[in-house]
């Protein structure tokens, strides 16, 4: 692991480290905020607090975007700051090259490839060699971030758009792992919107069958006797892609129907974009905090 960046932030420390993963079989970047009272002091290898482990709070990030977009639009800092709490935010799919010298297929598409992981584990050429972004954000991160910062296993996730797919669908298949899920405007039904039905076509073939294993809505529909976690949405009114990509409605629908009890917020005007994002980021925090006991 090597660290690639580290600025102070809020009385905390921002970082952005680079690994090898074992999952995609590529270099991965993720960022990495330790609140005030988890930075590590090097002389004494503790933390403000000896031994103290913090609540870690999952961020999963949309099309085309690295790891940096959230951490330099969200205003999250002063939030996990307050709230005591250790946010991580990945990379959104693996890139450049393997660690064999092979590039890492692109199609060069915003909505497909690089930048567009999906948080899916492929199973179609040429996408499954690397493309394996659910179980690199399930298990491999989690892991590497338990092991290397003063990381409890307390878990939450949430993300925007792709990554509020993403986030919502983890932690469905997941409830065990996570004290609570959020999401900003989520495509949470992408087997039946043209964004999900280009990527899963791609990344699992045409057997739609295998879709429903990464659809936050089919997950929903099949949750009446899962643990329920606390779960919001907000989303934007002005939203360009709401009615054809992101269609809200069916999954507020589909939790009414299996009693899951969730918040889906509509609000007047926002748009797709980390505007709306940094408006209720802190709302998310909040959220996020009372699960975990932050
Ligand atoms: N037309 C845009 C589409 C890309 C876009 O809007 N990306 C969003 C996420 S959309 C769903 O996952 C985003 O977060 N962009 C990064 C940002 O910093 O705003 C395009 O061509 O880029």
């Amino acid at each position: 692991m090597k660290k690639i960046e580290s600025r102070k932030l809020h009385g905390g420390d921002l970082q952005v480290w680079q690994h090898t993963s074992a999952t995609t079989h590529t270099e991965m970047k993720f960022a990495i905020y330790l609140p005030p009272k988890a930075i590590v002091n090097e002389e004494t290898k503790t933390t403000e607090i000896t031994a103290q482990k913090f609540a870690v709070l999952y961020w999963l990030s949309g099309l085309t975007c690295t790891e940096q977009n959230f951490i330099q639009k969200s205003g999250f800092a002063e939030y996990a700051s307050r709230h005591n709490v250790i946010v991580v935010a990945p990379d959104t799919s693996p890139r450049g090259v393997d660690i064999s010298g092979n590039d890492v297929p692109d199609d060069s598409a915003y909505d497909l490839g690089q930048g567009a992981g999906f948080y899916v584990n492929a199973t179609q050429a040429p996408w499954a060699t690397h493309f394996q972004m659910y179980d690199y954000i399930v298990d491999e991160l989690p892991n590497l971030i338990e092991q290397h910062f003063p990381a409890s296993d307390q878990r939450s996730i949430f993300g925007h758009s792709m990554g509020g797919h993403g986030a919502l669908m983890i932690a469905l298949r997941n409830p065990q792992r996570y004290a609570s899920v959020s999401a900003f405007s989520p495509i949470v039904a992408p087997s039946q919107v043209p964004w999900g039905q280009k990527a899963f076509s791609a990344y699992l073939g045409d057997d739609q069958s295998t879709w429903a294993n990464y659809d936050s809505l089919a997950w929903m529909k099949q949750s009446a006797h899962s643990k329920k976690l606390p779960l919001l949405i907000d989303q934007g009114s002005g939203d360009e892609f709401l009615a054809e990509q992101l269609k809200p409605e069916l999954f507020a629908q589909a939790a009414k129907d299996v009693n899951y009890p969730m918040t889906l917020r509509m609000h007047d005007g926002y748009d797709h974009s980390y505007y709306f994002i940094s408006s209720f980021i802190a709302d998310h925090f909040a959220h996020h905090a009372a699960a975990l006991q932050a």
